[in-house]
């Protein structure tokens, strides 16, 4: 059975105080990974950071903590196994890269494990879902994109959801993100397609209080997983 997962973007985060506002969302108790967007500028229209960001944020939350947090690094980038090797020395413990970034999912997934990272495929709004199955049995973890890769702050998109229910009846195991516009006013849609990683920068970062935020996205999340693990026992 999945686990419900939320994951805030740094990106959301004031990058002049990171290590403080990043402590300040894990300190909630709900937050289990930060998720890392990195965007190259090419394949995204916008350059966001890179591996000496997520070298220095790893000194602030090292692997030996007794709750050691997560590095999802979401790759935003052509050519995607090109960075693989930074992101593992860096310090980030899971690589999304984008189907639409190779010609070659398979080779970059054998990439991102040779080097001992767990492997995640991400798909763009206009990307069907049915191109992530042949990669599937090979993936942590499927992302579904809910808004268009690049920004955040930017409105979900609902109709993502049909890919979300898609993947999550083909795949009970797997875990699903959402990433893009998730907040208390739209995680229900996304819990209830089946989503159990939700990755959410604004709604997270922006309030006073984050805990408010989590525990409300976490809530939902582990309602619907418990809902449909008594529908299918
Ligand atoms: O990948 C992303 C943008 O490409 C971000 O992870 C995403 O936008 C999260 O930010 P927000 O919750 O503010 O929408
Ligand atoms: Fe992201």
């Amino acid at each position: 059975m999945v686990k419900p997962i939320i994951a805030p973007s740094i990106l959301a985060a004031d990058f002049a105080n990171l290590g403080c506002n990043c402590k300040k969302v894990v300190d909630t108790g709900d937050v289990d990974w930060l998720h890392i967007d990195v965007m190259d500028g090419h394949f995204v229209p916008n350059i966001s950071l890179g591996s000496p960001v997520i070298t220095s944020l790893r000194k602030a939350f090292p692997r030996d903590d007794a709750k050691p947090i997560v590095f999802d690094c979401h790759m935003m980038v052509s050519e995607p196994e090109q960075w693989i090797a930074d992101i593992a020395k860096a310090g980030g413990d899971s690589y999304t890269f984008h189907f639409e970034a190779t010609k070659d999912p398979a080779k970059v997934i054998k990439k991102i494990k040779e080097h001992g990272l767990k492997a995640a495929m991400a798909v763009k709004p206009g990307t069907p879902v049915e191109e992530v199955y042949p990669y599937a049995a090979d993936l942590d973890m499927v992302l579904v994109m809910t808004v268009e890769p690049g920004f955040g702050g930017q409105k979900f998109m609902p109709d993502m959801m049909e890919k979300v229910e898609k993947l999550r009846a083909k795949y009970p195991n797997l875990d699903v993100q959402v990433d893009g516009g998730l907040a208390k006013d739209t995680i229900e849609p996304a819990a209830k397609a089946g989503a159990n990683v939700i990755v959410a920068g604004t709604s997270v970062f922006k309030p006073e209080d984050p805990k408010e935020v989590t525990s409300f996205l976490k809530d939902a999340v582990t309602k619907e997983i418990a809902a449909r693990a008594s529908a299918t026992s």
